[in-house]
């Protein structure tokens, strides 16, 4: 029976409802905090429960400035989003102390691992026996597997191969080489990826820009980190990357998108990595040792196809996902300021006249000689990141600065206040500056706390040899073959820098920031004399 309310009674429940809430808004915001003064304070809301996950899922970015603007830069403080606590930390000396102390015991990151690795479709058997140690009867019947004296789970045995295969030494050297040959290969005239190309005459090509570095870091990484066989059985395995690339964060938040695409290129993917893996040993020769050595342990711990896969996948996204947006910029940089174009180009003519060096060697020299791509190197990892490092807390501890923080509760440290401070950048931090890292005074920088474009601790990112190397080869063979020209009319955003996407879809929280949906930077290629 419908239950009809009076006028009265509908404003009398809404003046309870106001009044109710306007106690809570006090009572959290104001008494309670007031109550207990050593407690981090919490950057208020105003829906009870939910918090701030509205703007967490679409302007992290800005929630962030938000609680910059209402807490000192010293000051953590707490993020309600959808009943989950988070605690925001931007202070250089707390920052450190997180990434330094991270254990299981403490500051912990089995968790968000874990998320991860759901999200990539890695079943809860799987997870389970990652975190499982080995007997002692298991080691000596697998005498072919890595030593494992400790008796290491195989999810910190994963860690270790990564770091194997990243840290330089034998196994980056051969992958290394693989990766920077593919972009040598890429970027030349006749070989430049048809995928990047609007308009190809006898001695110009126009090009989309980002894709230029989209599709020759996708086939080089794939290449590098799988071997050929990979794109033989999944000929459109980039092309699908590229798909599920553009709808990360959607993917990571499980948000729905239009036709899910983030979604259905994950299984594109996933179909292709087990067709991969079905291949016999044999034919997926040129794969990386960690490939190797990753199917070969976890086979032998009764992992499956399907786990294997969704594991080989997130480190490829890993491999893959920042690296070809930081060097994206480095590209645009370069082609918008010609006198930084300049400057590479003559640092670097008498390297590239050095006759015999290979690929590698050849990288080695550039990076200690070639001072101006270098610096341009670090501002755009300075500039453009917005990486956050995410612990939970198994106990209650303190910060360097003597704040209490509650176990159970995540902390979010925010790499892009640190990399963004004026009192360190100086009042130009919020500019980009290519020349920022020149000089004695530039490399200080580098040296300096708040540079922690690739986190820090034990958690440090084992990628940024190969990012810092395929960025200053695709940077330094862009400008030192070819004459770019931006294109006229061509670009949405007039002939203007493309724009960073400051809402979360493309990058924000993941590490380097995209650019803004539309937005391009299309350039007229011709070969240099
Ligand atoms: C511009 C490029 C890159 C940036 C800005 C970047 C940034 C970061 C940051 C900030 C962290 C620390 C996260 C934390 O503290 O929890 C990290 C960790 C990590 N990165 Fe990168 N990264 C880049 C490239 C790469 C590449 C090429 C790989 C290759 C697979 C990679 C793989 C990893 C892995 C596996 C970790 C976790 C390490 C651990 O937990 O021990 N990253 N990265």
């Amino acid at each position: 029976m419908p239950i009809h309310l009076s006028h009265e009674a509908v404003l009398g429940g809404l003046a309870a409802l106001g009044f109710f809430w306007a106690f809570w808004y006090k009572w959290r915001f104001t008494i309670w905090p007031m109550l207990h003064p050593n407690e981090v304070k919490e950057l208020p809301y105003y829906v009870p429960y939910l918090g701030h996950a509205y703007s967490f899922l679409t302007n992290l970015g800005g929630l962030f400035e938000y609680g910059k603007r209402t807490f000192s830069s010293a000051q953590t403080y707490l993020l309600t989003v959808a009943g989950e606590k988070m605690y925001i930390m931007s202070h250089p000396p707390n920052v450190h102390q997180v990434l330094n102390r991270l254990s299981r015991d403490e500051h912990d990151h089995d968790k968000n691992y874990h998320l991860l690795m759901r999200r990539f479709g890695i079943s809860e058997a799987a997870i389970t026996m990652l975190s499982q140690k080995p007997t002692v009867s298991f080691v000596q019947a697998n005498p072919n597997l890595e030593p494992n004296p400790q008796l290491k789970t195989m999810g910190d045995m994963a860690h270790i191969l990564v770091r194997k295969q990243l840290n330089p030494g034998p196994a980056y050297d051969a992958f290394e080489a693989v990766f920077l040959d593919n972009i040598d290969k890429a970027m030349s005239f006749d070989e430049l990826p048809p995928e990047a190309l609007l308009s190809s005459l006898e001695n110009t090509k126009t090009a989309s820009l980002l894709e230029l570095v989209r599709w020759t870091f996708g086939r080089a990484t794939v290449d590098a980190f799988f071997g050929p066989a990979l794109l033989r059985v999944a000929p459109d395995f980039v092309h699908n990357y590229n798909t599920f690339d553009d709808n990360i964060w959607t993917f990571l938040y499980k948000l729905p998108t239009l036709g899910g695409n983030g979604n259905k290129s994950i299984k594109k993917l996933r179909t292709a990595v087990v067709a991969y893996l079905g291949l016999p040993e044999a034919e997926r020769d040129g794969a990386s040792w960690m490939v190797k050595t990753v199917i070969t342990e976890m086979t032998a711990r009764g992992m499956g196809v399907h786990d294997i896969a969704g594991w080989l996948i997130i480190i490829h996204w890993g491999m893959t996902s920042n690296p070809w947006r930081l060097v994206a910029w480095m590209a645009v940089h370069l082609a918008h300021d010609a006198s930084l174009r300049e400057a590479v180009r003559e640092e670097l003519a008498p390297i590239l006249a050095i006759p015999g060096l290979t690929n590698v060697q050849l990288q080695a020299t550039v990076s200690t000689e070639a001072k101006h791509l270098v610096s341009l190197y670090n501002e755009s990892l300075r500039f453009y990141n917005d990486a956050i490092s995410v612990r939970e807390l198994t106990r209650d501890v303190q910060s360097a600065t003597g704040e209490t923080l509650r176990k159970g509760n995540m902390v979010m440290l925010i790499h892009r206040h640190l990399l963004m401070d004026e009192q360190v950048w100086g009042p130009d931090a919020k500019t980009f500056q290519p020349a920022r890292f020149l000089g004695k005074e530039g490399e200080a920088l580098l040296r300096n706390k708040n540079f922690t474009p690739y986190g820090g601790g034990p958690a440090l990112c084992p990628g940024r040899f190969m990012s810092k190397s395929g960025a200053l080869m695709f940077a330094a063979w862009l400008v030192s073959r070819f004459n770019l020209e931006i294109a006229q009319g061509k670009n949405k955003n007039g002939k203007g820098m493309p724009r960073v996407d400051l809402q979360t879809k493309n990058g924000t929280g993941v590490g380097i920031m995209g650019v803004k949906d539309g937005d391009d930077c299309v350039v007229v290629l011709s070969k240099r004399g």
